[in-house]
C-alpha cells in the first residue's frame, strides 16, 4: 500500500501562511489568552481499555530519510530515536473511535479561535473530559503509542498542549493549520471525520530538515501529502522536526484529535520553547507546565509519570 502520495506545490500548498517566529511570536504570546474551561461535559461516554486497537503499527519513515544525521538523534543504550513518521495506522477500535468522536463533538462549543497555528481548536481537552483524561493515561494506549514511536511515552508534563482538538468547517473564514513544526516531539493525530464528509483539509508535510524549509519552491518533490482521509487514520510525527500544514477545508467538517506525548528519558532534549507554547496559551497559563517540565528528577519514568498523573512506561515495556 502506498503510504503517501507526492503532492507538488503547484496547487498552492506553499501559499499557506507560516507560523510566526521571533518578535511576532512574542506578540502572539502577549495577546494569547488562557484556554477557556467548560464546567464539564454531562453524559459523556466512559473510556474503556478495550478501545485500544490490538497491534497498532504502520509504515515508518526515519529521520535520516528526512535528512537528519545519526549524530543529531537521541540515544538510549542501543536504541536510536530515529522515527520521523509512522502511518497512517489505527490506534483505536471502531467502537473506540465512535465514542471518541462523540466526546470531541460535545466539546466543540469550548473551542477557541487562534491565529497562531490551528485556526479553531480546544487546548487541554483532557482537563475537561474524563474520557480523554483516561484515554491518554491508559497503559494500553500509551504502550501502543510508545511501540509505534520506538520510545517510552507518557502524557506531556505541559498539560495544555497534551490533548488538542482541531475543528475545521468549510464556511466563512477558511480554517487551516499554518505551516509549522510542533513544539512537541512525539505527536499523534487521529482523524475523527471521513474524507467523504469534507473537501480540502489535506495533511501536507515537507520531507526534509526543518532548516531547509525556507528554500523550498513550489515544484519541490519533498512536499508530500499523508493520506489521512480515512476516519480513524492515525499519523505519528516527530513533530518538532517535520514542517507540516493542513490545507483549507472548503466544504463539510473535519475534526482531529492531536495527542502530544513525552519521553521521560529524553526530558533534557525536549524541543518545546516557552515562547512557542505561550504563543498559543498566553504567558501566565504556560508557567505551571513549564515548571513541571523543567523541575529536576531522579527517576525519569517514575517522577515524570507522577507529574503527568500517568502510569509508568519503561524501555522494557517496548518489547512486544
Ligand atoms: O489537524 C491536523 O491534521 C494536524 C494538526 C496539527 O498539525 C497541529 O495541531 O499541530
Ligand atoms: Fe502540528
Amino acid at each position: 500500500m502506498a503510504m503517501v502520495r507526492t503532492r507538488r506545490g503547484e496547487d498552492g500548498v506553499l501559499n499557506l501562511p507560516r507560523t510566526a517566529t521571533g518578535v511576532d511570536q512574542f506578540f502572539h504570546a502577549v495577546r494569547a489568552r488562557r484556554p477557556r474551561r467548560l464546567p464539564g461535559v454531562p453524559g459523556e461516554p466512559r473510556w474503556r481499555g478495550e478501545f485500544v486497537a490490538p497491534d497498532a503499527d504502520g509504515p515508518r519513515v526515519t529521520l535520516q530519510e528526512f535528512g537528519y544525521a545519526s549524530r543529531e538523534l537521541a540515544r538510549h543504550g542501543d536504541t536510536v530515536d530515529d522515527t520521523a513518521l509512522v502511518g497512517p495506522f489505527r490506534v483505536l477500535t471502531a467502537e473506540g473511535l465512535d465514542r471518541l468522536a462523540e466526546v470531541c463533538d460535545r466539546l466543540e462549543p469550548a473551542a477557541g479561535s487562534s491565529r497562531f497555528i490551528a485556526t479553531r481548536r480546544l487546548r487541554g481537552a483532557d482537563l475537561v473530559s474524563p474520557f480523554l483524561h483516561n484515554m491518554i493515561r491508559d497503559r494500553g494506549f500509551l504502550l501502543a503509542c510508545s511501540r509505534t514511536a520506538g520510545v517510552p511515552l507518557i502524557p506531556h508534563p505541559l498539560r495544555l498542549p497534551t490533548a488538542q482538538i482541531n475543528y475545521f468547517e468549510g464556511r466563512g473564514r477558511p480554517e487551516i493549520v499554518r505551516w509549522h513544526r510542533d513544539g512537541m516531539d512525539y505527536v499523534f493525530t487521529i482523524q475523527l471525520s471521513d474524507g467523504a464528509d469534507y473537501e480540502g483539509g489535506r495533511f501536507t508535510y515537507f520531507q526534509g530538515r526543518t532548516d531547509e524549509f525556507d528554500d523550498v519552491t513550489a515544484d519541490d518533490p519533498r512536499i508530500r501529502e499523508a493520506d489521512c482521509t480515512a476516519r480513524g487514520a492515525t499519523l505519528f510525527l516527530h513533530g518538532s522536526r517535520v514542517f507540516h500544514a493542513v490545507t483549507p477545508v472548503t466544504r463539510g467538517r473535519r475534526v482531529t484529535l492531536v495527542v502530544s506525548l513525552f519521553c521521560p528519558y529524553f526530558a533534557r532534549r525536549d524541543s518545546n520553547t516557552f515562547w512557542h507554547l505561550a504563543g498559543d496559551d498566553g504567558i501566565l497559563a504556560t508557567v505551571p507546565g513549564w515548571l513541571r517540565l523543567k523541575w529536576p528528577v531522579r527517576d525519569p519514568a517514575l517522577d515524570f509519570g507522577l507529574r503527568a498523573a500517568s502510569p509508568v512506561v519503561t524501555w522494557e515495556d517496548l518489547r512486544r
